[in-house]
């Protein structure tokens, strides 16, 4: 069994204790009944005087095991009798222990650290608890001794912000007490330990010093000013109060009432819908890279060295500067040079912007500008290992540049486009290179959003997907790949957000009420309407006719978006849109929309005036996201999508749709498939005469999927006809 502690007692009378759970010992109930039998037979055998604890393949751990969380409902099993005892059993046993950290120590693994009387680390570990991210708290005394250890103002910020420190820093907090080479680091800890056998060197208690902790008076303000902040920053979340509420038992009534309250607390954030949501994110994200029939079929990814980008606008300067970063060769190609320099310029921008927010310095920038160079022709082109196109969305340009492209680059160059609107197969048709002609569609700002959609077409061949499934773990994306369809994946799912949207208004409701749902209600960074506007109407227009193209069945040709248009109010970039934008670009809600929207409505006719239909902020929210579940099953069903949970992770990272809701598909699992094509079914009946009900209907995934009582996560089962 690979999940296990081992117990070694050396000459010196210290046992080590490793723990041992590969790729970074994460604390499976196995290796913690293993540590809890070591720990004991330490603890009794004679001929050992103090303990070390330690993790195999030089890292420590990356705490509980996660996946244990995504197996049981409510908190992977954790049983806090035995993690209060196995915690004291370290810090106050008859002997001292010291943990000899590498790497990383994160959640339970930094907690088990903390319950060792001392931390020898080396250079490079990063020590945090970022178990709010997981939608649950510290539950192995986190929430206890980090406060006594470094502070109450910053162990609250660790874990508020689920940010880990360095080294450095934690030597600088008193988090650890040496850090020392990796060659040196059993040794310094056996000899720590030894010394505190010795009383050479003290023996620490965690959870029962106060010498950090501020006075109460100055406690308890901080943690209230702690939940203030973060009732504001995320007012539909729980487990951050239960966290802070766990410290202030502990300030207040001594880190054994405080330990009580944790559990009490862990208990009731792994019951919530949050945790379960959070964990599968954790699990899809890392899920996106592993392909079936790529990642799996035994090739071997290729590193790419030098790319070249068509067209030096905000995308292309973008993906430009993400690809300098990740120390790649860069070439721009421009039609002249006043665009070309502009593009280039905004490189440096882009850089100079991550130097003032302290992200890197400013040698470092200038070695990263210096990788990208500009060019007009395709006289370089011979010695890039991909090309990324971003040019104008326009299909006769597109062809020729990639007929071109072929000409200019090496056979095993790969082709890719970052359009968000074209059809893949349609920009390669006038070259023999189908196969290496691959989307790479990124999303603005380029250098900053975190989704690549990899769109591969039925020629696109698996190695040029995997060389670029590499290149998007190489600039820091995670990448999904998606099939060849009008929209892609998340651009296609969330086509009918801004049409519900609209359909709503010309209903009678209120836009900028509409946005307050999905806002502040739901958790969206913006309503449907500021993200029009951000977008800009015009946009819009264009997309909104490629989807009326191709799926006139279920497209709500929204006027207002046309009235708009025809307005000149296409957005901030024209200052007003759906709302009024000042100099600082700042959205309030425009009187002079009313008559716009009147417009729309009229032609609509489907309000008749007097009071608007009685729409809770509930309702809004399921009747602009069911169907956008909606698409997202048919975009399922039809295997644009590897896997249901890659469709989770696109709409978090492109969309910002919230992650404590666990992305499109396994929110309306959580919901219940049975209610979302309930009120589906509902609408289309509703709407039918109006001609709508294909804009509602459940596709036959969706209906299988309640009628069944199955899940949208599952994905489409072997052999079911859809
Ligand atoms: C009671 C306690 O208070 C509760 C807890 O301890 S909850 C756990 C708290 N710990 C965490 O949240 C840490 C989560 N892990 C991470 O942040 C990152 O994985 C890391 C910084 C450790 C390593 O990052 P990186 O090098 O990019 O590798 P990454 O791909 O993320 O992880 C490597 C593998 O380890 C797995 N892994 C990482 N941490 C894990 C954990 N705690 N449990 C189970 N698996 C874990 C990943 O799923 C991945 O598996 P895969 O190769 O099969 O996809």
């Amino acid at each position: 069994m690979n999940q296990k502690a081992s117990l070694q007692v050396g000459h010196d009378g210290v046992a080590v204790i490793t723990l041992q759970n590969p790729p970074v010992n994460a604390l499976h109930p196995a290796v913690l009944n293993a540590l809890f039998n070591c720990l004991r037979e330490a603890h009794a055998r004679r001929d050992v005087k103090a303990i070390v604890v330690t993790g195999s393949n030089n890292r420590f751990s990356a705490g509980f095991d996660i996946a244990e969380f995504a197996k049981s409902s409510g908190g992977g099993g954790i049983d806090s009798r035995i993690n209060d005892s196995f915690c004291s059993l370290l810090e106050s046993g008859p002997k001292p222990t010291v943990a000899a950290v590498a790497s990383m120590a994160l959640g339970g693994g930094l907690e088990t650290a903390m319950a060792c009387n001392a931390r020898i680390c080396t250079p490079g570990t990063k020590l945090g608890l970022p178990e709010l991210q997981l939608g649950i708290l510290p539950g192995f005394g986190g929430t206890q001794r980090l406060p006594r250890l470094v502070g109450l103002q910053k162990a609250a910020q660790m874990m508020l912000t689920s940010a880990p420190v360095n080294d450095k820093k934690a030597a600088k907090l008193g988090l650890v007490d040496a850090v020392v080479p990796q060659g040196k680091l059993l040794e310094a800890a056996r000899a720590w330990a030894a010394e505190i056998a010795a009383g050479t060197k003290p023996r620490n208690f965690s959870l029962y010093r106060t010498d950090k902790l501020e006075p109460l008076g100055e406690a308890l303000p901080i943690l209230e000013f702690a939940k203030a902040e973060t009732q504001k920053r995320a007012p539909h979340l729980t487990h951050p109060l239960l966290c802070l509420d766990a410290i202030r038992v502990g300030v207040e009534q001594g880190g054994h009432a405080g330990l009580k309250q944790e559990s009490a607390a862990f208990a009731q954030a792994a019951s919530l819908d949050t945790h379960k949501a959070l964990v599968h994110i954790f699990f899809a994200q890392r899920a996106t890279k592993k392909v079936k029939g790529i990642t799996d079929a035994g090739l071997k990814p290729r590193k790419m060295k030098k790319i070249a980008v068509l067209g030096g606008g905000l995308m292309g300067s973008g993906i430009a500067t993400a690809s300098a970063l990740a120390g790649m060769d860069v070439i721009i190609k421009e039609v002249n040079d006043k665009f070309l320099q502009s593009g280039l310029g905004r490189v440096k921008s882009n850089l100079a912007s991550s130097v003032k927010r302290g992200k890197m310095t400013k040698e470092a920038a200038d070695a990263v500008a210096a990788r990208v160079k500009g060019t007009l022709d395709y006289s370089d082109f011979g010695s890039v290992d991909m090309v990324v196109e971003a040019v104008l969305e326009d299909v006769g340009l597109k062809q020729r540049i990639f007929a071109d492209l072929e000409k200019a680059c090496r056979p095993d160059c790969i082709l890719s486009s970052n359009t968000s609107t074209i059809d893949i197969s349609v920009i390669g048709q006038k070259t023999r290179a189908a196969d290496r002609i691959v989307g790479a569609h990124f999303f603005s700002p380029a250098h900053i959003m975190p989704l690549l959609e990899i769109v591969r077409t039925d020629k696109t061949s698996p190695q040029v997907v995997l060389d670029t499934l590499e290149y998007g773990s190489a600039i820091k994306k995670t990448p999904v790949v998606v099939g060849n369809c009008t929209g892609f994946a998340v651009n296609r799912v969330f086509f009918p957000y801004t049409q519900a949207a609209c359909l709503l208004v010309d209903l009678g409701l209120d836009p900028y009420k509409i946005d307050k749902a999905i806002l502040g209600g739901f958790g969206m960074p913006m309503g449907p309407f500021r993200l029009s506007d951000l977008v800009g109407a015009d946009v819009g227009l264009h997309v909104g006719k490629n989807f009326l193209e191709s799926f006139p069945e279920r497209t709500y040709s929204a006027k207002l978006i046309v009235k708009l248009n025809e307005a000149k109010r296409l957005g901030e970039k024209t200052g007003s849109g759906f709302y009024q934008y000042d100099a600082k670009r700042k959205a309030k809600p425009d009187p002079a929309l009313a008559p716009i929207v009147e417009a729309s409505r009229k032609e609509a006719g489907l309000f008749k005036g007097g009071k608007p239909p009685a729409f809770s902020p509930q309702d809004i929210i399921e009747f602009i996201f069911f169907p956008v579940v909606n698409e997202g099953c048919r975009v399922i069903a039809e295997g644009i999508v590897d896997k249901p949970a890659d469709l989770d992770v696109a709409t978090v990272l492109a969309m910002g749709f919230p992650p404590y809701r666990g992305g499109l598909i396994k929110w309306a699992d959580l919901v219940g498939v049975k209610h979302v094509a309930q009120r589906l079914n509902q609408w289309a009946q509703q709407f039918e005469s109006a001609g709508l009900a294909g804009f509602f209907k459940p596709c036959k995934y969706l209906q299988d999927a309640a009628d069944s009582g199955s899940q949208l996560s599952a994905g489409v089962r072997p052999g079911s006809k859809l």
